[in-house]
């Protein structure tokens, strides 16, 4: 389980980028986190892997108490935690296989490092999560072939090489065309399904957001403002996220909770 308790989040130019925040998030969800540009949303998904120091309040993961982590305890805390980004950050001059073998690498011996060959293990690692993605046929491809979503797909093939506890994903199909975007949103929602992974994604696309996810987080400038299931976001839950406005004029809508105002 994710719990941050009364996180706040100021960088050192003094931006607030977190105001109190206060979510919990259970093993197997599916968590979308939605909001404008500038709302909060990267920080917040950062916080959770270290990427961003949380400035004060509490973040515990699975039972580690995050904010209290230092040096090497993090990095071994980060390996936990699989994270995908916009950009999916592959080495594109190799192949789809070689990405995820990579992944791999700081955990080979000495000499495995030095020669650069990976176990028959590590292989078939590699090969079953290219699998699991769909993309098994490409293994020996190289990635710049590729299109965006069999880009990311490798991305997402590298994270699942790691076993990873939790997998969070930076805006991963905002470089991708509505088509692509949706196999890759399936990917995410089959890996969610049968391994039970929980995953956080924050995304611009509201409509794919509401179509895969179970739970919308709205974040707006630094706050959740709406928490709730899917089918509980109407176009007045979307104003109120994205201009805090409250439409029917009688509901504000705060944690899930609707609060007359
Ligand atoms: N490294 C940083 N240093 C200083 N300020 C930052 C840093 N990263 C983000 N911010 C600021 O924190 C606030 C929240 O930014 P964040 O990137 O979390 O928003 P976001 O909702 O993810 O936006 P976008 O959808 O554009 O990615 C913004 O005001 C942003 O300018």
């Amino acid at each position: 389980m994710i719990e941050f308790i009364n996180v706040d989040k100021v960088y050192p130019n003094k931006v607030k980028a977190l105001h109190n925040i206060n979510l919990k998030i259970n093993q197997g969800e599916f968590v979308a986190i939605i909001g404008l540009s500038g709302a909060g949303k990267s920080t917040l998904i950062r916080c959770i892997n270290v990427m961003h120091e949380i400035s004060s309040g509490e973040l515990i993961v699975d039972g580690v108490k995050v904010h209290a982590l230092k040096g090497r305890d993090i990095r071994s805390f980060r390996k936990r935690i699989g994270m995908i980004f916009q950009s999916f950050n592959l080495v594109t001059r190799t192949t789809a296989l070689h990405n995820v073998l990579v992944s791999f690498v700081p955990e080979l011996s000495f000499w495995r490092k030095l020669t650069g060959i990976f176990s028959k293990e590590h292989k078939i690692k590699a090969l079953t999560a290219l699998e699991q993605v769909g993309i098994l046929d490409k293994a020996y491809v190289r990635v710049d072939q590729f299109s965006g979503g069999q880009q990311q797909r490798v991305a997402l093939a590298r994270t699942l090489a790691q076993n990873p506890d939790i997998i969070l994903a930076d805006e991963p199909i905002a470089s991708l065309d509505p088509v692509t975007a949706r196999q890759v949103m399936d990917d995410f929602k089959r890996i969610n399904r049968d391994f039970r992974i929980p995953i956080i994604l924050n995304i611009h696309h509201v409509e794919i957001a509401l179509e895969y996810a179970q739970r919308i987080v709205g974040v707006r400038e630094g706050q959740i403002v709406f928490d709730g299931k899917a089918e509980e976001v109407t176009e007045e839950v979307l104003d109120y996220i994205y201009k805090g406005q409250v439409v029917t004029g009688d509901r504000r809508i705060i944690q899930g909770e609707k609060v007359h105002v």
